[in-house]
């Protein structure tokens, strides 16, 4: 389970880019974050796995804080966190069964990781999870020649090789057409359930979000203005999370 609790974050010390946000991802289920440009979703995210320092609050990920570790404990608990890119993060000549063989890098010995050496066990378990997404026939191929849809899936196993308790996905759909942006959500829904993973999505498509999420936080100026189970989300209330004079970071000084 993820919980965050008031959170703040400023860039500059003047402006706000998040006001006390608080939220809790169960096991298993799939949450959304969803706002207008600017509204602190991609700082949310990366707040979460330290990979900027918020100024205050807690991020618990099965009650362990996040931001209280050292370096090497760090390094250690960010194991259990997946990450899922817009652009994939895939390294293109290598085939999809070696960027997956990647995401158990972090277990790695400096020196087994630069030649990558890898157990006969970790690769089965690479073509496993190919299989899984749905890519078993394409283990080989190099990523360049794969479509978006089948870099971001391969990018979803690579994320479930280091076997994470969460994953967090920065706007996974943003460059795929709506057939693979499907899939995409299908398969990290999937996940959620049967791998009892935490999965928290940034997401611009309202509603993709309403159908793949089983609950919704909507962000605005940096503050939640909207956490609830997915069928709460109206028209009115998503119209409400997009409201422009809702943009409250503008004015909210530290
Ligand atoms: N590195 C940075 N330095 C200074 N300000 C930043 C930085 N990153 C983000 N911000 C500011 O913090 C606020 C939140 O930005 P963030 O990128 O988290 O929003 P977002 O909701 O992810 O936006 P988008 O949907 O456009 O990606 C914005 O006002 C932005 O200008």
């Amino acid at each position: 389970m993820l919980e965050v609790k008031h959170l703040m974050k400023s860039y500059d010390g003047h402006k706000r880019s998040l006001t006390d946000v608080s939220f809790t991802v169960a096991t298993g289920e799939v949450a959304a974050i969803i706002g207008p440009s600017g509204a602190g979703k991609t700082t949310i995210l990366r707040s979460i796995n330290q990979l900027i320092k918020d100024d205050e609050g807690q991020v618990l990920l099965n009650e362990l804080d996040m931001r209280q570790l050292n370096r090497s404990q760090l390094r250690q608990a960010r194991q259990n966190i997946g990450m899922i890119f817009q652009n994939y993060n895939l390294i293109e000549p290598l085939t999809a069964i070696e960027n997956v063989l990647h995401g158990c890098l972090g277990n790695k010995s400096t020196l087994a990781g630069i030649f990558s050496l890898y157990r006969q066990s970790e690769k089965e378990e690479a073509l496993q999870l190919l299989q899984k997404v749905g890519l078993g026939n394409f283990a080989y191929q190099q990523c360049r020649h794969l479509s978006g849809g089948q870099k971001q899936r391969v990018g979803i196993a690579r994320a479930l090789m280091q076997h994470p308790k969460l994953i967090l996905c920065d706007e996974p759909i943003a460059s795929l057409d709506p057939k693979s942006s499907t899939l995409v959500m299908e398969t990290l829904r999937q996940l959620a359930i049967e791998e009892h993973i935490s999965v928290l999505i940034n997401l611009h498509q309202v509603d993709i979000s309403r159908q793949y999420a089983d609950h919704i936080i909507g962000i605005n100026g940096g503050q939640v203005v909207f956490d609830d189970h997915a069928e709460a989300l109206t028209d009115t209330a998503a119209a409400q999370i997009y409201r422009k004079d809702l943009v409250l970071n503008e004015e909210a000084a530290v």
